[in-house]
């Protein structure tokens, strides 16, 4: 397997999510969730459209507050230290947090200000060729590929991935799956939404139900998961 030269995960992180209720819309999409994932995790969150898929991910990155329960990393739960919650994670959306009007480049020079180790980032993900050009004027798959690149960049025990593959060539999905597995040989937990099982082993899957029929008692989905 192809090794990604990137900087280790500083410490390894526990992800608890404890009796959570969510809404939407003043519409409950989930009740009552709880599971908890260690060291190497990979979960696998899957279910129809509109469902909750996002929604709990966009919890657990803490961009909205759950109606109940709590989400914590390592026992922080993000009201009490937004910036220790924050730093453990990276979170990849369906909109790719890329500024549309800088570069590649000019994208991750924040996080980043060596200019070589990003280009090399940029190489693993086959888009060395477009570091300086705009955002704005790359192919959605050239987006997702740069986005991807922060992974590489910024080391965090928590991956967040909400439909990663999605306007992935074959290739490079193959290639985000190796970023996954060696994630994971690190001690990182990866958690991603998608509509199509992920092909590794030891990976964990949380099916969402309609919140109708989706009432587990509290140990039903950490029995799942353990
Ligand atoms: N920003 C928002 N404000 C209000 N409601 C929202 C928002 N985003 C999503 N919703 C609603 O929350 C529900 C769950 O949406 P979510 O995006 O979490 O589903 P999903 O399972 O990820 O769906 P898909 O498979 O289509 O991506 C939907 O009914 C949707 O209309």
């Amino acid at each position: 397997m192809t090794a990604f030269p990137r900087p280790k995960i500083l410490h390894t992180a526990t992800l608890k999510v404890e009796q959570v209720t969510l809404f939407r819309n003043n519409t409950p999409l989930l009740h009552n969730l709880s599971f908890q994932l260690s060291a190497g995790s990979i979960l696998y969150i899957t279910g129809r459209n509109g469902i909750g898929k996002s929604t709990l991910l966009r919890a657990i990155a803490g961009f909205i507050l759950p109606q109940t329960g709590s989400i914590s990393i390592d026992g922080t739960v993000r009201a009490a230290n937004p910036f220790l919650y924050t730093s453990q994670l990276s979170y990849l959306g369906h909109l790719d947090s890329l500024k549309k009007a800088l570069t590649p480049t000019e994208n991750f020079l924040p996080f980043c200000p060596d200019r070589p180790t990003i280009l090399n980032a940029l190489e693993q993900l086959n888009v060395h060729n477009l570091a300086d050009i705009p955002i704005h004027l790359l192919s959605s798959g050239q987006k997702r590929r740069v986005a991807l690149c922060r992974l590489l960049l910024v080391p965090k025990s928590l991956w967040l991935l909400d439909e990663p593959n999605v306007g992935l060539d074959t290739s490079t999905a193959s290639l985000l799956g190796k970023m996954i597995e060696q994630h994971q040989q690190q001690g990182g937990i990866t958690i991603v939404t998608s509509h199509t099982p992920l092909p590794f082993k030891n990976t964990q899957t949380l099916e969402l139900a309609p919140y109708t029929l989706h009432t587990p008692p509290l140990s039903h989905f950490s029995d799942f998961l353990s």
